[in-house]
C-alpha cells in the first residue's frame, strides 16, 4: 500500500533507521544539517522525510507531528509498508521530576500514558510501553562516550498539552514520571505490535512545576547533543 495517504516515498526510498522529530522543520536542520547526498521522499501535508548519509550510513528523518494520532500513522506505515526496523523519536520534553533540569536528556525506557491507544490490541490487562533495550544501551553508552549527561527512566505521553487537571502532573510525579511528552507511547505499541525498535530521546525544554523554559537559541543548541546521539545509533 505504497505511496499511501500520508507519505509519497515509493519503495525503497526509506532506510531502515528512521528519526523522528515531531516537528517537520526539525527533520529538515538534521537533514540539511548533518546529512550527506540528501533525497526528501515526503511533503504530504508538509510532513517532511528526508534520507541520506551520516557518516556512511543510510538514515531517514521525518516529522511525525503532534500527539499519538499523528505518530501511530507515520510509525505505523514505516515500519508496516516501508520496511522500517527502527524508529529513534527526539522531541522535547517538560520537565516533571524534581531532580530533571533544563536541557537535560531523557531517555524512555518506558512510556506510561493517559491515552487509549492500546484498547485496540483488547489485551485482558494493562500493556507497559517499553523502549527497545538495544537502542537504549547503544543511545546511553553513545552519551557517555560523547560525555553527554542522559536520565533513564519512565516518560509520560500525554493526550493533552493544556489539561483541565491541574493535579495531574502532581499524581505522576508521585510515580516518579521523569518528563512530559505526547507521542512516545504510541511509538513504543506500534514497535512492540509490528515486532520492530523503537527508542524516544527527549530534550527538556521547560519544566512543568517550575514554569522555567529554554530560549529559541538555546533549544537549537541544546537539541544538537539528541540529534547526534540518535545518528550515532542509527
Ligand atoms: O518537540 P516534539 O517532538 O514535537 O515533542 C513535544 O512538543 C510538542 C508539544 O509542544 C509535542 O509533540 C511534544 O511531544
Ligand atoms: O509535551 C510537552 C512538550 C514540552 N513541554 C511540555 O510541557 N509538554
Amino acid at each position: 500500500m505504497i505511496p499511501t495517504p500520508h507519505n509519497g516515498a515509493k519503495s525503497g526510498d526509506i532506510a531502515k533507521t528512521v528519526l523522528m522529530p515531531g516537528d517537520p522543520l526539525r527533520a529538515k536542520f538534521i537533514a540539511e544539517t548533518y546529512l550527506e547526498d540528501v533525497v526528501c521522499f515526503n511533503t504530504v501535508r508538509n510532513m517532511l522525510g528526508f534520507t541520506g548519509t551520516y557518516k556512511g550510513k543510510r538514515v531517514s528523518v521525518m516529522g511525525g507531528g503532534m500527539g499519538m494520532p499523528s505518530i501511530g500513522i507515520y510509525s505505523y506505515e514505516l515500519y508496516h509498508f516501508y520496511d522500517v526496523d527502527n524508529i529513534i523519536r527526539i522531541g522535547s520534553a517538560g520537565g516533571i521530576a524534581d531532580d530533571i533540569k533544563l536541557r537535560d536528556i531523557v531517555i524512555g525506557m518506558g512510556a506510561s500514558t493517559n491515552s487509549n491507544f492500546a484498547a485496540q490490541y483488547q489485551l485482558p490487562g494493562t500493556f507497559a510501553p517499553i523502549a527497545d533495550f538495544g537502542l537504549l544501551r547503544k543511545a546511553v553508552e553513545t552519551a557517555e562516550k560523547k560525555n553527554i549527561k542522559t536520565v533513564v527512566g519512565n516518560i509520560l505521553s500525554s493526550d493533552t498539552f493544556y489539561d483541565d487537571n491541574s493535579n495531574a502532573n502532581s499524581l505522576w510525579r508521585k510515580m516518579n514520571i521523569l518528563a512530559v511528552e505526547m507521542e512516545a507511547a504510541a511509538l513504543y505499541m506500534n514497535a512492540a505490535r509490528a515486532g520492530k525498535k523503537a527508542l524516544c530521546i527527549l530534550t527538556i525544554s521547560d519544566h512543568v512545576f517550575t514554569g522555567e523554559s529554554l530560549s529559541a537559541e538555546d533549544r537549537q543548541l541544546t537539541f544538537r547533543d539528541m540529534m547526534e546521539i540518535a545518528l550515532e545509533i542509527a
